[in-house]
Order: structure tokens, then sequence, then C-alpha cells
């Protein structure tokens, strides 16, 4: 237990973070636009809430943001909980910014990957426990960032209230959708996630599933009615950003809140060695074909017919959003 105990200190008390890091990090200011941190030190849980309009797609800047943002939470030892949000109501996350994927700058690229890469490493091997709040669409990448956390719960959707239009948000790695593939270790999470065979169906269809079907798949642990609350915890309120602020009846975020604290009364260093035993090998892992992983995403995202794939994506993107 003793050596269990210095290997979680060595991964998730010290920061890998500093050491392996091969980027450039922002200032904490900037990177406080991107990724809002909210802290609250009595209740031991925090709230990161992701904040890049349209989409919160990954670009390098918000990969780094991320980063920033747990380094910052994990740097207080009062925090044991925190909660992945988003200031978009329909959308968690896009996932990766596909920008970043077509006509790359070549040397942009590795360092873009890089930072994506890094969100694994500090996201899944994360002293904190992890809540994503998945209110809207988590697709590709947007998928990965909730696998990476502890718990996931989604919303199950809602009526527009002008429109009467039903939204359904959806989670899954849908990458061969785009012609290109899940990388290898966000398809192994995926397999980790839901088991083998769930994992190689939806890989090779690239299956965005709604949120019954999530559940069912184990993609998601709990899905929450969207009918608003009737009454709000304070201390929920205060740990939420100004900017949803008025979502402190939002039966997910009541639902994400309470897993949080459940979590964060579990003792810490417990609960971090149990993660451990799940998670270790495969950040180790990450860290050590590090490079390799860089020059095979490289090597395929540049190809003639991906580049031709991605083209088309962005431009069909482009039309849909411009047809609204
Ligand atoms: C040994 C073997 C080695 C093998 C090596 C293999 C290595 C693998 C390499 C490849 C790995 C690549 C990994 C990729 C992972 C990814 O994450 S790829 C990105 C996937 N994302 C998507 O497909 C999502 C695309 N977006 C949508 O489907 C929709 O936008 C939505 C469902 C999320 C939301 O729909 P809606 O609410 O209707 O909004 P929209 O009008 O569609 O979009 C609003 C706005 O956002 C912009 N946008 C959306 N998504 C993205 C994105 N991913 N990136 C950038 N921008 C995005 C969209 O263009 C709109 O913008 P404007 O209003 O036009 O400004």
């Amino acid at each position: 237990m003793n050596s269990l105990r210095a290997r979680a200190h060595l991964l998730f008390g010290r920061r890998s973070h500093q050491s392996l890091a091969p980027h450039q990090h922002l200032s904490p200011a900037v990177a406080n636009d991107l990724v809002i941190s909210t802290v609250d030190e009595n209740s031991g849980i925090a709230m990161l809430t992701m904040n890049r309009p349209p989409a919160n797609s990954l670009s390098m800047e918000m990969n780094e943001a991320i980063c920033d943002s747990i380094k910052t939470i994990e740097a207080n030892a009062k925090i044991q909980s925190v909660i992945l949000s988003s200031t978009n109501p329909k959308i968690f996350s896009a996932g990766l910014d596909v920008t970043e994927l077509v006509s790359p700058d070549k040397d942009r690229l590795p360092r873009f990957w890089n930072s994506l890469q890094q969100v694994y490493i500090d996201l899944y091997g994360s002293r904190l426990a992890t809540v994503a709040a998945i209110q809207g669409h988590a697709p590709a990448a947007g998928c990965f960032l909730a696998m990476a956390c502890d718990y996931r719960v989604m919303s199950a959707g809602d009526i527009n209230s002008d429109t009467k239009k039903k939204h359904v948000p959806t989670i899954g790695l849908n990458e061969t959708q785009l012609g290109i593939a899940a990388p290898p270790w966000m398809g192994q999470l995926l397999v980790r996630t839901v088991g083998f065979r769930q994992a190689e169906l939806a890989l090779a269809l690239g299956t965005l599933f709604p949120p019954e079907q999530a559940l069912a798949v184990g993609l998601v642990d709990d899905i929450v009615p969207h009918q608003k609350a009737e009454s709000g915890e304070d201390q929920l309120i205060d740990l939420l950003p100004s900017q949803i602020k008025d979502q402190a009846l939002n039966p997910l975020l009541q639902r994400a809140y309470s897993q949080a604290r459940i979590y964060a009364k579990i003792p810490p260093q417990a609960r971090v060695a149990s993660k451990m035993v799940t998670r270790e090998e495969h950040i180790f892992r990450m860290i050590a074909k590090r490079d390799e992983d860089t020059q095979h995403f490289c090597g395929f995202v540049t190809q003639k017919a991906v580049q031709k794939n991605l083209s088309a994506y962005v431009e069909a993107l482009k039309n849909k959003s411009a047809k609204k």
C-alpha cells in the first residue's frame, strides 16, 4: 500500500504536466476566458466551465486552457472534485477544432496534437474526482473529454418552448463519418468505457448515441430529464460562473453537483489510489508513446485523401450553419 501511495503521489500528486508538456502555456488571464474556473473550498468542489463559442471546439489554446485550469485547481489542496461543464446549453464540446486539421501549419500541427495528449494526461490522470455535466452534443473529442472524467451525467434533451422542436444531444466517437479514424488511445478509452464489442461497432460506424442509448451501453452513467427543479442549493448557485448563473435550477447541473459531493466525501488517498488501478498504465503508455503518436497523427492527417475528406466536412459544417 505504501508503494502504491508513493506511486499515486508520483502520478497524481506532482503534476506530470510541468515536466512533460512540450507546449507553451497561456497566461491564466487568457486561459480563464476559454475555461472559467470557480471553486468552493467549503464543499471541496470546483467547476470548470468551457467557454469557447460557438461550439467549445478544441483548438490548441483551448486544450492548453483546460490543462492550465486543472493544474490550478489541483494546486488547491482543499478541492477534491470538479465538474466539467459548458456555457453553451446545447453543446458540451464539438470535439477538435476541425480548422486545426485542414491545411495545417506544419509547425503548429504537432504542438496542437501535443496539447490534446496533455489533456488526456492531465484530465484522465487528475487527482481530482471529475464529473462531466453533458448538457449538449459531445461528438469525437467532446466524447473523449467526457470519457476522461470519472463520472458522466447527460441531459435527456429538451423541447424549445417557442418552436416546440425537441433538442436531443448525442455523444460518441464519430470520426469515421469525417473520413478519419479516432486515435488509438481515444478508441481504447471507448473500449474501456463501454466494452469491446460495443466499442468495435461504434468506432467502425462512427455512432453518435442519443442519451438513452448512451446510458444503455454505459457511455454515460446517468441521464437527467430537463424539467426545471423547484429549488436550488445555495452552494451550487455560488459555484456557477456568472455566464450560467441562471442554471441553478438545471437538474443536470444539480445531479452533477450531488455526484461531485459524493466523491468529495471519499478519503482522497483511497480514491486516488483506486483511480490509479485502472488508469496508471494508460497514462504511462501515453507518455512513453507520445512522439510516435504525434508522428502517426501528423502523417495521417496530412494525407491528400484525408485532407480532401476534412475540407469537404468543414465546408458542409459551414453551409449547414449558414442555412439556419
Ligand atoms: C498505427 C496506426 C496509426 C493510425 C493513426 C491515426 C491517427 C488519427 C488521426 C486523426 C485523429 C483526428 C481526431 C479527431 C477527433 C475530433 O474531435 S474531430 C472533430 C469532430 N467533430 C465533429 O464532427 C462535430 C462537428 N459539429 C457538429 O456536428 C455540430 O456543430 C454540433 C452537433 C456539435 C452542433 O450542431 P449545431 O448546434 O446545429 O451547431 P452548428 O451550426 O453545426 O455549429 C455552430 C458553429 O460551430 C462551428 N463548429 C461546430 N463544430 C466545430 C468543430 N468541431 N470545429 C470547429 N468549428 C465547429 C460551426 O462551423 C458553426 O460555426 P459558424 O456558426 O459557422 O461560425
